[in-house]
């Protein structure tokens, strides 16, 4: 049976009479990854202010397999910006933590796992981003606790910056068994990493489940056929088809019916560069939220049509 570390039913927070979590319910397992999505401003951050007890829930129930008394033994917690002494070294600042938390971990191996070890004489001032934010979830382990919390985890990296952070944490949830629970803007870092999801939309938990889940059940069989034309004149061709969109020369149409569409794009318009494939989850996200992407691919608000600035 699956052993679960935190269990929260029904959580509300309002700041004033601003609303910013609505009847927030779900469990985590341990060992598992959780990764919350949202446009901004949909709640994640207070979601995991909330659980980290920085922020008092109005109402319901949020419980930690362990001791809530003790619960800063149990978490570690890495909040959106981590400011350190920037004139301290790394290895000061990684012994200042094993000090105050009484903690027998080894720090070298630690700095070598989360390959930071030639950094260790490094000035905090000196080290680049990528580095920084590795410092950063390093610091969150120094007391060995059995959940972390994430809050955008890798927002201001750089790909190949991120890619390593992703890969320290795949590294300790095998490894150390660690619960990791992170928000991201990031879609395809959340669909790497997150064993399940949680979708906030305005405050309200639209979706929780696995990612693969969550494209089968928005997605209901729909397929997205991505090509160029061979003969542009042949464009017109294309008219017919309601979800067409064209981004950098690449057409995208979706559609349940992706064998009818494909032999009348061989037949009739001549198409090259083919690929089919099934939505993504930032497709889902999009979906969740009630946008699309228009013919140009720009994100439209499906209620007010309004194009959207929305970053996810
Ligand atoms: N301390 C606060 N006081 C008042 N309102 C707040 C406070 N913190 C958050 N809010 C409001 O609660 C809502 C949720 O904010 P939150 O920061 O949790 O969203 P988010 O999904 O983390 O956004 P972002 O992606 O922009 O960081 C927003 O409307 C925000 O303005």
């Amino acid at each position: 049976m699956d052993e679960y570390i935190i269990k929260i039913q029904g959580l509300n927070k309002s700041f004033k009479d601003k609303i910013a979590l609505k009847n927030i319910t779900f469990n985590v397992k341990m060992g598992e990854i959780i990764g919350i999505v949202g446009h901004n401003g949909a709640g994640k951050s207070t979601l995991i202010n909330t659980m980290v007890d920085v922020y008092k829930p109005n109402e319901g129930e949020l419980e930690f397999i362990f001791d809530h008394k003790s619960l800063y033994d149990h978490i570690g917690v890495q909040m959106q910006k981590s400011y350190f002494e920037g004139k301290s070294k790394v290895i000061d600042i990684c012994k200042l933590y094993k000090r105050l938390t009484q903690s027998d971990i080894d720090i070298d191996a630690l700095l070598q796992e989360f390959e930071l070890i030639n950094e260790k004489n490094t000035y905090i001032k000196h080290l680049s981003g990528g580095n920084l934010q590795r410092l950063s979830i390093l610091l969150t382990l120094v007391h060995q606790p059995e959940v972390i919390f994430l809050d955008e985890l890798t927002t201001g990296l750089d790909p190949l910056a991120r890619r390593k952070v992703w890969e320290v944490l795949k590294e300790i949830n095998k490894k150390r068994n660690v619960t990791i629970i992170l928000s991201s803007h990031f879609l395809d870092e959340i669909e790497y990493l997150a064993d399940r999801i949680i979708i906030l939309n305005k405050g309200e938990m639209a979706y929780f489940g696995g990612v693969s889940s969550a494209i089968d059940k928005y997605s209901s069989g729909e397929k997205i056929i991505e090509f160029q034309i061979s003969d542009e004149r042949a464009s017109f061709k294309l008219m017919k088809y309601e979800a067409i969109s064209l981004t950098d020369g690449r057409y995208q149409i979706r559609t349940n019916n992706d064998g009818k569409v494909l032999k009348e794009l061989f037949d009739d318009v001549g198409i090259k560069n083919l690929i089919v494939k099934a939505p993504s989850l930032e497709d889902v996200f999009l979906k969740v939220a009630g946008y699309r992407l228009d013919e140009e691919g720009r994100i439209v608000n499906e209620e007010t049509k309004c194009i959207s600035d929305l970053s996810v």
